[in-house]
């Protein structure tokens, strides 16, 4: 399945990519709950995952805190401030992360994480990277938890996924031709 779409994913030529990021952005930047978020998440994208660079530079532009994921042992990860400049590596999956350790901030008091997935579904399930990072660091905190957007290509949409007693649910998705909102 992961497979499947990762390989779908694939497809998309390097004009298409582009103009699929664009329209992400466009689409998220003008919705509710990105407007009313201050502290947000996002990924820096790697291989062929929707890029997040368009909606990286509207974050900045309109003042908000941005933090990405930089993984630890244990299949753990935090979240650290990343503003312009900040000086970034490849971690052990060849994904960028800060190169060194900056401000961070705990997964619950970010009002907004956007959220990389290889598919998702109509209800707001989400098949991840496999690595279990993302269901660890929301796990069991369903009322006070930030607001998780998955981001994706609409090529991504699965008709629907058996959902693990450990998945965390999506409060809504975002792809370059719709916004999905399952919980305002
Ligand atoms: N851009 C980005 N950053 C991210 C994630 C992500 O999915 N995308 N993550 C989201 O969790 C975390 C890193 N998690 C990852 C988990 C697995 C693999 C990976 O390469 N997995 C193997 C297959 C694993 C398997 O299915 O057995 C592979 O692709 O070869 C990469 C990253 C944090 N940062
Ligand atoms: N809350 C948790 N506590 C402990 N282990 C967990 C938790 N959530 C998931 N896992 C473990 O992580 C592994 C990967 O889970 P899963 O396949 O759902 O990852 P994913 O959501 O696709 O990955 P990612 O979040 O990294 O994109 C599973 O084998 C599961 O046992």
């Amino acid at each position: 399945m992961r497979r499947e779409f990762r390989r779908l994913r694939r497809t998309l030529g390097p004009a298409q990519r582009r103009r699929a990021a664009a329209r992400a952005a466009a689409r998220f930047a003008r919705s509710l709950l990105f407007r009313r978020a201050r502290q947000l998440a996002l990924y820096l994208a790697h291989g062929s995952e929707l890029d997040t660079l368009p909606l990286l530079h509207r974050c900045h532009a309109a003042g908000k805190a941005v933090y990405v994921p930089r993984v630890l042992d244990g299949h753990r990860m935090r979240f650290e401030r990343y503003a312009p400049g900040t000086r970034l590596r490849r971690n052990r999956y060849g994904i960028l992360e800060p190169a060194i350790r900056g401000a961070r901030r705990g997964p619950m008091r970010l009002d907004l994480v956007v959220v990389p997935l290889t598919a998702f579904d109509a209800r707001g399930h989400r098949l991840g990277a496999g690595g279990g990072y993302y269901d660890r660091a929301f796990a069991g905190r369903r009322g006070s938890r930030p607001r998780l957007v998955g981001y994706a290509y609409a090529l991504q949409q699965a008709p629907a996924l058996p959902a693990e007693p450990w998945d965390v649910r999506l409060d809504a998705v975002v792809t370059d031709k719709t916004l999905f909102v399952f919980r305002s």
